[in-house]
């Protein structure tokens, strides 16, 4: 499994957090967000992991930053992404089960670090449920 990870600087310390797991778990986890707490502009750190989800040159991404929606704005842009802002283990779930989410969208300041680390366990740990959802999530990308 492949995973791209990006974040602002409200996400900083929640992606070291994230990305240690991970590791520890033997995933490949490419790292496109800032590395720093001093103020950036989150688009900057989305692009790259949206371009990776929607090559399918990885599995799935990971985003960070104070809200989540800043970075869900961002990587939705893009045809075949489908980011599920989450924060709480249920709704991660349904992402994946009902949505089909290739990107999780953590707030960082909503959310405890263990909370964001059940939620990224969850996320990948989840499947795509298809049957009636399959037609619906076919749709969301019917614009060019
Ligand atoms: O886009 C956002 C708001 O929905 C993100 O949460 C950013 O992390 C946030 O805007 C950053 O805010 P700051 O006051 O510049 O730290």
């Amino acid at each position: 499994m492949k995973i791209a990870i990006g974040n602002d600087h409200a996400g900083t310390e929640y992606k070291f957090a994230i990305k240690e797991y991970l590791e520890s778990e033997g995933i490949e986890i490419t790292n496109y967000g800032t590395d720093e707490n001093s103020s950036v502009d989150y688009p900057d750190f989305v692009h790259p992991v949206a371009k990776a989800v929607d090559t399918k040159a990885v599995d799935f991404g990971i985003l960070i930053c104070g809200s989540g929606n800043g970075v869900s704005m961002t990587a939705n842009k893009y045809k075949n992404v489908r980011a599920g802002l989450c924060w709480t283990k249920e709704i991660t779930e349904l992402t994946r089960q009902h949505n089909n989410a290739n990107i999780i969208s953590i707030p960082a300041r909503f959310t405890s670090m263990p909370q964001a680390l059940d939620m990224v366990k969850t996320f990948l740990a989840t499947s795509f449920e298809g049957g009636r959802h399959q037609n619906r999530v076919a749709k969301i990308s019917m614009c060019s």
